[in-house]
């Protein structure tokens, strides 16, 4: 059910609401019906997960600057690049899940040492100082 009352179709997240874990385990249930698990190793992943940046990457190839909220991008140039996005996403939680690594854990730690890293009285409203 969503704000307006109205009822979502049976088995549908909320796409506010959804999690990492939530993804992981739709990747996992995606791959063993298929009999997939086999090919996801680790560097079939990586490899996988590196096209599909490549295939994010060619949407804004040649385009010049875009700017934020892509108010020039029509409705089907938005949803292709909402695709592209997923696929970076999904095959990066899958890749993570396969090595082990919690990546809501693993990014939240690293949070924590990038504001280390780069204190705001050094670093506010200077690009310069980002290394
Ligand atoms: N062995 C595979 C193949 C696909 N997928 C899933 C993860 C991605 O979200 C999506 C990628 O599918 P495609 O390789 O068909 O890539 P595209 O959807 O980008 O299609 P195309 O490359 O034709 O644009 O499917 C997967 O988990 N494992």
């Amino acid at each position: 059910m969503n704000g307006g009352g109205r009822k979502d179709p049976p088995g549908a997240a909320d796409a506010a609401l959804v999690s990492l874990q939530d993804l992981r385990s739709k990747l996992q249930e995606f791959a063993r019906v298929r009999d997939w698990d086999q090919f996801h190793s680790p560097r079939n992943l990586l490899l996988a997960l590196v096209g599909e940046v490549g295939e994010l990457s060619e949407i804004f190839q040649w385009k010049g600057e875009v700017q934020r909220g892509l108010p020039d991008w029509n409705a089907a140039e938005k949803e292709h690049l909402g695709e592209e996005l997923s696929d970076v996403l999904l095959y990066l939680v899958r890749l993570a899940d396969v090595c082990g690594v919690d990546l809501g854990q693993a990014a939240l730690s690293k949070l924590k040492k990038n504001a280390v890293k780069y204190p705001v009285e050094k670093c506010k409203s200077q690009s310069t100082n980002a290394q």
